[in-house]
């Protein structure tokens, strides 16, 4: 298989995949909340940030510099062009890895308006020159831009307009203290909950002028990972489904076929997610395993396994990674419909030897 970076298939896109691609790109903007009343959930980020805004409005302020953390798909990007609007600013949209050099930064920040806000996404992936660039512009408003090289090089400042800065991070852990420390507010983005999705689908829906009864969607809400990037791109499969095979209207049962096809189970495992939960229950008797066995039986890259597997099984509380290896939990069993071999006899099953090491 060929997963690139992100954990995506290039030729074969995951569709629990919390990273965006192409097609989502392109529908994500239609379906984006335009204010803090149609975000749904989120609701002590959604409090406090209403908070740090209105009172920057009531005193003719730009608002305070802004870090949202969280995985991927929960929101960021929608949270940052709400403050914006809420804001009446206008946003810049950039992100840490296509700042390359501080001259990058150094042009971005001179051509900001004042009040603008700066959206920098992977905020945690920028280069060191341009993340030391970015304090003194956070606290100061300023940038020193060094003009020349060696012993003759030379720093004229620049004055900035205020700004707001609004930083996205997988991992606000990442982050060195001193920039952290420079943002006035942070958010954490938590996952979530079934109801919360099915208030994001239902609204989905309904800006995609597509008929879907509640069953319908608590089924798409309950496969969908706990995010609403997730929950949106399964409804436009399910949608195509439901246009196909019946009469356009989505209900639990087409819900429930369509997912189905896409070998997306009721609890939002795919096809390579059960691959290594069916390899570690019925080869290694449920673990514990090393990552590397685990990843050879399933015939994937030890990474792939780690990263794009691993995080919502864990999540889920279907595998724990232990110091002795990989190891089901009793949910797994019960999930994939096996019962766990009898204490003491051993964690490898005798058919699950055949399959790893041949007839
Ligand atoms: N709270 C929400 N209510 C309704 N829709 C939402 C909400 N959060 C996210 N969405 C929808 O989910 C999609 C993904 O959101 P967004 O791009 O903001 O995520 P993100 O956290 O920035 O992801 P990434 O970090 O991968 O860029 C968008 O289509 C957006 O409309």
């Amino acid at each position: 298989m060929n997963w690139d970076e992100t954990g995506a298939d290039a030729t074969d896109p995951r569709l629990v995949d919390s990273v965006a691609d192409g097609e989502d790109q392109a529908v994500e903007a239609a379906l984006r909340p335009k204010d803090l009343e149609e975000f749904v959930g989120q609701e002590k980020v959604r409090e406090q940030l209403d908070l740090v805004l209105r009172a920057a409005r009531a005193r003719g302020a730009t608002a305070d510099h802004v870090l949202l953390s969280g995985a991927p798909g929960l929101g960021k990007t929608t949270l940052s062009m709400i403050i914006a609007a809420e804001m009446g600013a206008p946003i810049r949209i950039t992100s840490g890895p296509a700042i390359q050099h501080a001259g990058d930064l150094a042009a971005i920040l001179s051509s900001l308006q004042e009040g603008e806000v700066l959206f920098l996404d992977e905020i945690h992936r920028m280069s060191r020159p341009a993340e030391e660039m970015l304090y003194m512009a956070m606290e100061d408003f300023r940038v020193d831009v060094i003009v020349g090289k060696g012993p003759g090089a030379t720093a004229i400042p620049l004055e900035l307009p205020p700004f707001t800065l609004v930083g996205a991070t997988t991992r606000a852990g990442l982050l060195p203290p001193p920039l952290r420390d420079r943002f006035g507010f942070t958010g954490h983005m938590e996952f979530y909950e079934p109801a919360e999705l099915e208030r994001v689908i239902h609204r989905s829906a309904r800006l995609l002028d597509v008929e879907i009864d509640p069953a319908g969607a608590a089924e798409i809400a309950g496969r969908s990972r706990g995010t609403p990037r997730i929950a949106n791109r399964l409804l436009r499969r399910v949608r195509d489904y439901a246009q196909v095979k019946a009469d356009g209207v989505i209900t639990r049962e087409i819900a429930a076929k369509a997912l189905g096809v896409y070998e997306v189970d009721g609890r939002g495992l795919d096809r390579l997610d059960r691959a290594v939960l069916q390899a570690l229950l019925k080869l290694f008797g449920g673990g514990p395993v090393g990552l590397s066995t685990l990843a050879v039986a399933v015939g994937e890259e030890r990474e792939t396994v780690e990263e794009v597997a691993e995080p919502f099984l864990v999540r889920e509380g279907l595998l724990a990674r232990t110091p002795r290896g990989r190891v089901a939990t009793p949910a797994a069993w019960a999930h994939l419909g096996l019962v766990p071999p009898q204490q003491g006899q051993g964690g490898v099953s005798g058919s699950g030897q055949q399959g790893l090491f041949g007839p």
